[in-house]
């Protein structure tokens, strides 16, 4: 039994139904472990959740770290996609977005998942990262997944994430890459 270490619902959601064809019972972390995620990159904000997550609760950890890059600004909100705008919704924290966005024509962006496994019993860890390559939409639109979805269209589509919906998000999210090539990588090491 592996416990999925997230303080994000939404995420637990998608971790678990990416996993469901691998036969593995997945858990809900039963505690949240505080985790400074003061880290300068994705990796080293999931490697530093997975640890202190498997530590605590004495089990191997599945985790991740991700967010939004924007490249005109700058990959904002990157790293820190969760705390940008604090207090603020999401609505408002795009909007403010597509205000800062708006004399640049550039509207590329990623959304990046690093995902990490620990086991605090073989000392195994692992990462892996996964990439969707979009743009900015200029409107915000859509009522699915969370956070910055209903904004954001990933390449090929003219949709948002927010219409397109749980099954395409399934197939081609940061998430969805990020956990499969983690659980085939796991596989290989003889970890599951
Ligand atoms: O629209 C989105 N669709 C996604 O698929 C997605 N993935 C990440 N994000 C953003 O990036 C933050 C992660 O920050 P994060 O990795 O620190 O997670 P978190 O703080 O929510 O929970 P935890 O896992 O740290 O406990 C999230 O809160 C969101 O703002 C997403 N937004
Ligand atoms: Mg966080």
């Amino acid at each position: 039994m592996i416990y999925v270490a997230t303080t994000n619902e939404h995420k637990v959601h998608e971790i678990m139904d990416i996993l469901s064809d691998f036969n593995v019972e997945l858990l809900k972390s039963p505690k949240k472990v505080d985790v400074e995620e003061d880290g300068k990159s994705f990796f080293e904000n999931s490697v530093k959740k997975a640890y202190y997550y498997g530590m605590e609760l004495n089990n191997p950890v599945i985790c991740d770290d991700s967010g939004l890059v924007i490249n005109a600004l700058g990959g904002m909100p990157g790293v820190e996609s969760a705390r940008f705008m604090e207090g603020y919704s999401y609505e408002e924290k795009m909007k403010e977005l597509l205000r800062r966005l708006q004399n640049f024509d550039d509207k590329s962006a990623s959304f990046v998942c690093v995902a990490t496994y620990f086991n605090p019993n073989s000392g195994v860890l692992i990462s892996a990262q996964g990439i969707v390559n979009g743009t900015i939409s200029d409107n915000i639109r859509g009522k699915f997944g969370f956070g910055y979805d209903p904004f954001f269209i990933p390449e090929g589509y003219d949709k948002t994430f927010g219409e397109l919906g749980e099954s395409v998000k399934r197939q081609i999210s940061h998430r969805s890459g990020a956990f499969r090539k983690l659980f085939e990588l796991l596989k290989k090491v003889g970890e599951i």
